[in-house]
């Protein structure tokens, strides 16, 4: 990872209240959490009001859903590890996000959340998703957790955000790949997410880690919620 400009030095504490917006992650061996801590710099460049710590979700087992309700504005991130499917069942990520993702919804058993609460809790939520993973090694299946994280999340209800065009990728197929909103009938695709390649692309990660703040922040992601969706936006399948 290129490291942020010299002169940035990130604040202890923004205000005395919790943060609106909040990052979590999960990885296995690392690359997520550093990508996880340069989104949370580069959040506090643009001016956004983010809690500084960036939460990994294999420390809030059974409590994610809490968390997901103290914020209104959530950044998501997981590695991919499909290709250990055959090995443990269903494992996509190595990380508490499988749950999710295998429908025990948000980790809920011991918050005894029924599923209608767990919707509550995610119904108008604003989310965007990234992660890590490896084009070259997994053509196929690169950043799968990313479109997968996004598919369960928005059938949940949440407004997704997040989208990048599939400029300077190398890989063949991925679930993060999405038909264009914005372009519906022109079939032209993005990313439902922030895709990073540490281990064939590091020098654009910092790059690509930039430009996707940016684009959240025109985006309207962290703008003040009102309680109605905000315009253009689908939420539930799209
Ligand atoms: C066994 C194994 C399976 C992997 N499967 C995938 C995969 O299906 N898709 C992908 O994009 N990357 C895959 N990767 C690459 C990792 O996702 C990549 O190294 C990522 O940066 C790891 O993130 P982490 O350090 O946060 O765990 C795999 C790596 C390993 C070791």
């Amino acid at each position: 990872f290129l490291p942020p400009p010299a002169s940035f030095v990130r604040p202890a504490s923004q205000t005395a209240l919790p943060a609106r917006v909040s990052v979590f992650f999960g990885t296995v061996t690392g690359t997520t959490q550093e990508a996880a801590n340069m989104i949370i710099d580069e959040l506090f460049v643009q001016g956004v009001d983010c809690h500084p710590e960036a939460v990994c979700v294999d420390d809030i087992l059974g409590s994610l859903a809490p968390a997901f309700a103290a914020h209104d504005t959530i950044i998501c991130g997981a590695p991919s590890y499909h290709n250990m499917r055959g090995v443990a069942d269903a494992e996509q990520t190595g990380t508490s996000w499988d749950n999710v993702l295998n429908h025990d919804l948000l980790c809920n058993n011991e918050c005894n959340l029924d599923d209608d609460a767990v919707k509550r809790v995610l119904r108008g939520k604003r989310i965007a998703c990234f992660g890590s993973g490896d084009q070259v090694n997994y053509p196929e299946d690169f950043c799968n957790a990313v479109g997968e994280l996004h598919s369960v999340f928005s059938s949940l209800g949440a407004y997704m955000f997040g989208s990048m065009p599939l400029d300077g990728y190398s890989f063949s197929k991925s679930a993060a790949v999405k038909e264009s909103r914005a372009n519906r009938g022109g079939r032209n695709m993005e990313s439902c997410g922030l895709l990073l390649d540490n281990e064939s692309q590091p020098d654009l990660t910092y790059a690509r880690v930039k430009a996707w703040v940016k684009k959240l922040v025109r985006d309207g992601f962290f703008a003040a919620p009102d309680g109605e969706q905000p315009p253009g936006l689908a939420s539930a399948g799209a």
